[in-house]
């Protein structure tokens, strides 16, 4: 993308703010702790990778002004900063992997002056970036070659350059191909209820050229029925260590049509969205949603008032349904405790 998604500028943090996409663009800027949980939370910044990115600028965020002379005092402010930021949102394991990151970076450099330590916590956030970026790219042409010509992809959610430092995962797939000159067209599920597969996916391939064409979530069983669809390609919040993978709510749906119409189902991820901690699925931390963003989630009320709403943001595909997960290091496929293990340990 032309614009970064998320950037750190000046000692503040810049992002576009994705809750107004795409009637407008608009990049905002946060200058505290409070603002970057709020943005994480409200999904101005959002996707897995995006939302580690925002975590390990936000820890730095925190410290950035600290006027501790003492390593120790220095880390208890770090640590105040990354538990704040671990409370915005639940599922994404890259959250948490990046605010890891920054506090090992602290420990392994606790000699150094304060003033320095700081640079070097920026630096390993900006080093974040740039191997998310490397891996994006890495992913989009390992997942190239599992494409045909002519091929029409199923995507869900928004897994593209606006969930990333840039460029994506599942959607990474789809650009390379089409760089390559490859022909291929994508359905977009729109992705119920805050729409980013409306909003931000069709938005991201229209831009790049891209043939795209937006469906309502239930409508994907009718379309892959008319033999309109080769392969899905989805993104992950987090995959455990057997291959099931959390995404978007409404995922899990794609992969049972997909299952039934005899369609290959890939998750495309980073080795950062591997949870090894989590031996199946049924550990991984489902984030639930206010009522509102389905019953009024966009200004408009479509339900009526004071209707008891069950709002789960992500569901678990269980890793029996997933034909491959694509990496920035190659492609796995079952059993995935030996390929993912496999893969992570090249
Ligand atoms: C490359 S992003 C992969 C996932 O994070 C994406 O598909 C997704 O589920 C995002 O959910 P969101 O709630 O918009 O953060």
């Amino acid at each position: 993308m032309a614009v970064s998604t998320i950037e750190w500028v000046d000692g503040r943090i810049r992002m576009i703010d994705q809750t107004l996409l795409p009637n407008e663009f608009k990049q905002i800027y946060c200058d505290d702790l409070p603002s970057v949980w709020e943005a994480i939370k409200s999904l101005r910044v959002r996707g897995a990778p995006a939302i580690g990115i925002a975590g390990a600028l936000g820890a730095v965020l925190g410290i950035w002004n600290s006027t501790e002379k003492t390593y120790d005092a220095f880390a208890t402010e770090l640590k105040s900063a990354t538990d704040y930021l671990a409370t915005s949102r639940p599922t994404a394991v890259n959250l948490f992997w990046a605010l890891d990151r920054i506090t090992r970076t602290a420990q392994e450099n606790s000699h150094l002056q304060i003033s320095e330590l700081k640079e070097v916590l920026l630096t390993e956030a900006l080093e974040i970036i740039d191997e998310d970026k490397a891996m994006c790219r890495a992913i989009g042409q390992h997942g190239m070659a599992l494409l045909n010509e002519n091929d029409t992809i199923l995507t869900h959610c928004n897994a593209g350059g606006l969930a990333t430092s840039d460029y994506g995962t599942a959607l990474a797939v789809m650009f390379s191909a089409h760089e390559a000159g490859k022909k291929i067209q994508v359905y977009a599920d729109e992705t119920r209820p805050l729409l980013q597969g409306a909003r931000l996916t069709t938005w991201e391939l229209m831009q790049a050229g891209i043939d795209v064409t937006l469906i309502c979530d239930n409508m994907a069983a009718q379309v892959m029925k008319e033999g309109k669809i080769q392969c899905a390609i989805v993104g992950a919040d987090r995959i455990a260590a057997n291959g099931d993978t959390a995404n978007k709510i409404g995922t899990y749906n794609v992969a049972i049509l997909a299952e039934v119409h005899g369609i290959p189902f890939y998750v495309a991820a980073p080795t950062s969205t591997l949870d090894f901690a989590l031996e199946t699925g049924a550990e991984i931390p489902i984030e639930q949603r206010a009522a509102e963003e389905v019953t009024e989630g966009f200004g408009k009320l479509t339900a009526p008032k004071g209707v008891k709403v069950y709002s789960p943001a992500f569901d678990v595909t269980p890793a029996a349904l997933v034909t491959a997960i694509i990496t920035e290091k190659g492609v796995a496929r079952a059993p995935y405790t030996d390929s993912l293990m496999a893969l992570r340990d090249t």
